[in-house]
């Protein structure tokens, strides 16, 4: 008799719901899942979602409070932050009520099974439940595990009350001040959220300006708009020591004392790999994840891994979701399907940074300096941007050897209109071409077709140039 399942997907946040309902769903696979907490994982319930609902509230206390702008009688908004609060827990409800019900994957034939699950075999999967262990024969096993936390082992950081992205959503209500050590998208997006809904807010970052990964100029603007919106933002400063005093929790650091009544974390994280017994079977892990190739799969043929929880994968729901279904489709369709070429990210401030391929630096070293161009549209020059009063920013197309290989915004709604960059990447489209499209306006993406345009234009130009030196010498 052959084993009981297809396959056993071990967690079901942003990569196991996708594998489930791809494989159970859509293939037809019998598919257990299981799960040591609600469904949902990071992304419901200690990420994307509670820090984007909280980010839209900030942005409602800031077009009150910047209302004047427009015309319209604003002022200092009265803040109900528990209301905040409970609505961030809200939103999660209503998730967890329908997309994420376990229900919902049941009716699809999937059995989900509350436990906590380790790998006991090749093709072995045992969950402990709360009426014992059991164990499940699997042909494939999917490890969607994600990861928790990081918090560093700065002195005395034992002797104080340490909020991270896993218990900051669960509060009632957050601290009334708060030093963040971190200045990663975590930190960044919760910085201008809380400093927005009236939370005086310090962000310690080590290196030069938040965000680090992503295009410098850019980061470095974003950075400008949060120091100007009352965020105390230490760049280059790097939290030594931490003990409690002054009604909170005082952290030291290489540039003076910083005080607060709360201290989050935001220092990146470590995969859900360590007590999963994959290294017994041959799997190399480490904090950064386990060891998988570009199709997420190990060392051992019928196990792979997806997410956060793979070593060197980014760290976002899409890239989850995508690798997930990637990784059910190499089981038992192998060949079909494409890895991830290029995986676009946004960080959603107010404005959005987004980034998808090479940063202009990237690029120079990648390419060679002389065959690399980097285009530019200023939202100070966009219709659509002055109408809004968001002139803020600025879309950077980065192009190697005429094909474009980098694209970023600082812009309101950066993370919707970076697709049609990435799409040009990811098809190898030349910056002439982008003008191809007709851009709607008044429009902020009517700037990349600006970009084509003036591009082609200036390629035109060169060309006849040409034409007439060469009728003139040839
Ligand atoms: C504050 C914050 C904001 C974020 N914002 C964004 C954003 O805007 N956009 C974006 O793309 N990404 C964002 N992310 C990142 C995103 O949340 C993660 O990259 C994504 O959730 C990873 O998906 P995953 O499937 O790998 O893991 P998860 O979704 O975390 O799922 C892992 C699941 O496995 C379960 N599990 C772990 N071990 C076991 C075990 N042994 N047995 C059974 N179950 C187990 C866990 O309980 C969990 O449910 C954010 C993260 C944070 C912290
Ligand atoms: N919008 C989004 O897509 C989004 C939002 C939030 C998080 N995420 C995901 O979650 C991951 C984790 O985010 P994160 O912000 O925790 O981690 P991160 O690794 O991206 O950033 C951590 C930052 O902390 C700094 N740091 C580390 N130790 C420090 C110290 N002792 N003192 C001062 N600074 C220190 C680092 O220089 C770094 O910039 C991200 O990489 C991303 O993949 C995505």
């Amino acid at each position: 008799m052959g084993p009981t399942y297809d396959l056993v997907i071990v967690g079901m946040g942003s990569g196991g719901t996708l594998a489930a309902e791809f494989a159970a769903g859509e293939v037809g696979l019998k598919v257990a899942a299981v799960e040591r907490g609600p469904i949902g994982g990071d992304c419901l319930w200690t990420g994307c979602v509670p820090s984007k609902t909280l980010l839209a509230s900030a942005r409602v206390a800031h077009t009150v409070r910047t209302a004047d702008r427009f015309g319209i009688t604003g002022g200092e908004p009265e803040v109900d932050l528990d209301a905040v609060w409970a609505r961030t827990k809200d939103v999660q409800g209503q998730i967890a009520a329908t997309d994420d019900h376990p229900d919902r994957f049941r009716q699809m034939g999937v059995d989900v099974i509350e436990g906590t699950a380790r790998i006991t075999g090749y093709r072995q999967v045992t969950v402990t439940t709360d009426e014992g262990e059991v164990q499940l024969d699997t042909r494939y096993t999917l490890v969607c595990t994600g990861s928790r936390p990081a918090v560093p082992a700065i002195d005395g950081i034992e002797s104080v009350d340490v909020l991270t992205s896993e218990n900051l959503f669960t509060l009632e209500r957050p601290p009334s001040s708060l030093v963040m050590i971190g200045g990663g998208p975590i930190a960044t997006e919760l910085a201008q959220a809380m400093v927005r809904l009236g939370v005086p807010t310090t962000v310690i970052e080590q290196a030069h300006r938040l965000v680090p990964r992503d295009e410098p100029e850019l980061a470095d603007r974003l950075g400008q708009i949060l120091r100007e919106e009352g965020v105390d933002l230490r760049l280059a400063t790097t939290a030594t020591a931490v003990r409690r005093g002054g009604d909170g929790v005082v952290v030291e650091t290489t540039e003076g004392e910083f005080t607060a009544e709360g201290l989050l974390v935001a220092t990146g994280r470590i995969a859900n790999v360590d007590d999963l017994g994959l290294d017994a079977f041959g799997v190399p892990v480490s904090a950064a994840g386990a060891d998988v190739d570009e199709r997420n799969r190990t060392l051992v043929p019928n196990i792979y891994v997806v997410g956060d929880a793979a070593a060197d994968r980014p760290r976002f729901t899409h890239a989850a979701a995508h690798d997930a279904v990637l990784a059910v489709r190499d089981m038992f369709f192998p060949g079909r399907g494409q890895p991830a070429h290029l995986v676009p990210w946004c960080t959603f401030t107010d404005p959005e940074l987004a980034h998808a391929g090479l940063t202009a630096a990237e690029a120079r070293e990648r390419h060679g300096e002389r065959n690399v161009t980097v285009f530019r549209h200023e939202l100070a020059e966009n219709d659509r941007a002055r109408a809004d009063g968001t002139t803020e920013g600025s879309i950077i197309v980065v192009a190697a050897n005429d094909r474009i290989v980098g694209a970023h915004a600082l812009a309101p709604g950066a993370g919707e209109l970076i697709h049609e960059l990435a799409l040009a990447i990811r098809f190898g489209i030349g910056v002439d071409e982008l003008s191809d499209l007709v851009h709607i306006y008044p429009t902020i993406a009517s700037g990349i077709g600006r970009i084509g345009a003036d591009r082609s234009f200036d390629t035109g130009r060169k060309f006849r140039a040409v034409a007439r030196l060469s009728r003139i010498f040839g």
